[in-house]
């Protein structure tokens, strides 16, 4: 995904110079984008060990597969990276049960921002100390569980909360630790879609307009809270930490003026998630050590130069963690040469998309793929794969070079969909949505079954 909005969609038939060598896409797996243990052999892709054919064979498609070698690996280096902070996994990007039993063991903490997703967690033993309550409308119900729970953090995002969660808090007789999330007013150089730090949307108190302050004054107010931070997050996919550093900077003001004014000097910052990981040849990650350091760097700066404590530094990633642990794998259900006027482009359909990959659609977002079950020979093609459903916009990957000897039957295997494809699926069309499915060592182990037409008859009780 790149840092604009929406292109066009159905561009003329690209050059072969915006997608690389055509050779290389379609024989190298690029390890900045596809999980850690992919391999190759004989054209066939090996997830962990598991040959995909076999799992194809054995769990259907699609199916969403998790490395979670690659998940541990990740999520290992971020705790390593930030010791003597914290780290939120940020359950928004796919959480479920298993999910949440590796975050914790890697020893993260977990951000939640709905009950549901805080139901996951606690049903797996996540200790509730270890967890953030996020959302910009958490109702009261949810706010109940996370004061019954003791959930360890709630992050307020409106005044409305602030004396919802007090009175939720009084009646318990607890005290609930909170922070108050900060609209630092940051353009984030991302898609418009999800930045969330300028001024003009839903989240956060704002900084410019004084309402981060008078939040604060009012959590102060309020004997059931205990403000423990500021918290801001400017958006995602994110491939620099200049956001970062103005973000900091302007919390850390923030920090200052509280102090100032009521003599409080805040032990936590939450600088939310953020950072972006490789989809597509070209996009370049930033190495999460060095990110640690900088982030590290820029907030002794600001707080040294305003005479404050060093506060414990907190992130919340999601993608950077999940995102290329996944891989979708689809079959092909038919290809289809179309002439566009100033080239041919072939629609290869597969038996998914939009449901099981809303990203394409609704970010412009760009992806790559293999032909996963077999080798070939055969020259490039420029292809777009596309979904099932009734959408012309229902494309998961733009533009690929793939064998031009691609058929029905072919497995495809599309990089980097462990964050924001399954945790944002639906059921249009009235479709079941795929597994997860996680490899290690040569072994599957389902997390999440693949949802049936009954389960979804079930709900229908007129
Ligand atoms: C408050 C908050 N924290 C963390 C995240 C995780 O972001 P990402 O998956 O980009 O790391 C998000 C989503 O953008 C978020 O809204
Ligand atoms: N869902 C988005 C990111 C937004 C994350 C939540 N603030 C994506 O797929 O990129």
């Amino acid at each position: 995904m790149r840092a604009h909005p929406a292109g066009p969609r159905h561009a003329e038939v690209l050059p072969a110079s915006h997608l690389g060598n055509p050779a290389k896409n379609l024989n190298d797996l690029d390890p900045t984008i596809w999980p850690a243990n992919a391999t190759r052999e004989n054209g066939v892709l090996h997830l962990g060990g598991v040959d995909v054919r076999d799992l194809a064979a054995e769990h259907g498609t699609p199916a969403i597969v998790l490395d979670e070698g690659d998940f541990r690996g990740r999520a290992r280096a971020y705790a390593e990276a930030f010791t003597g902070g914290d780290v939120f996994y940020a359950g928004k990007a796919f959480l479920s049960r298993g999910v949440a039993r590796w975050v914790d063991e890697e020893g993260l903490h977990l951000d939640v921002c709905t009950g549901g997703e805080l139901k996951v967690a606690l049903s797996a033993g996540f200790p509730p100390e270890k967890i953030a309550l996020h959302g910009n409308n958490k109702s009261t119900a949810e706010l109940q569980k996370a004061v019954d729970h003791n959930v360890g953090r709630v992050v307020l995002d409106s005044y409305v909360e602030i004396v919802r969660l007090a009175d939720i808090a009084q009646r318990a007789g607890k005290e609930v630790q909170v922070l108050v999330r900060v609209t630092v007013g940051v353009e984030a150089h991302t898609h418009e879609y999800i930045a969330t730090a300028h001024e003009d949307q839903k989240f956060g108190f704002s900084l410019s307009g004084g309402e981060a302050a008078e939040a604060v004054a009012r959590v102060l107010r309020q004997p059931g809270l205990k403000l423990v931070g500021l918290h801001s997050h400017i958006g995602s996919q994110i491939f620099d930490t200049s956001g970062f550093e103005v973000s900091a900077h302007r919390l850390v003001g923030l920090l200052r003026q509280i102090r100032d004014e009521h003599g409080l000097e805040l032990p936590e910052l939450d600088l939310g998630g953020g950072l972006g990981i490789a989809y597509v040849e070209g996009d370049t990650p930033l190495d999460i050590g060095a990110v640690a350091k900088e982030l590290r760097r820029i907030v002794e700066t600001e707080c040294t130069s305003a005479g404050l404590p060093i506060p414990r530094i907190a992130v919340e990633p999601g993608r950077a963690i999940v995102g290329p642990a996944g891989v979708t794998v689809y079959e092909v259900g038919t290809v289809k040469p179309v002439d566009t006027g100033t080239g041919t482009r072939t629609y290869v359909s597969i038996d998914g998309g939009m449901s099981d990959n809303l990203r394409t659609a609704l970010y412009d977002a760009e992806y790559t793929c293999v032909l996963a079950s077999r080798a070939s020979d055969a020259p490039p093609m420029l292809a777009r794969v596309v979904g099932r459903h009734c959408e012309s916009g229902d494309v998961v990957v733009k533009d690929v070079w793939l064998p031009s000897d691609v058929v029905p039957g072919d497995l495809l295997a599309v990089a980097a969909t462990g964050a924001y494809c399954r945790s944002m699926a639906s059921n249009y069309n009235h479709t079941p949505r795929p597994p997860v499915v996680a490899v290690a060592d040569r072994t599957t182990k389902v997390l999440v079954r693949r949802e049936t037409e009954d389960d979804l008859m079930r709900l229908d009780v007129g």
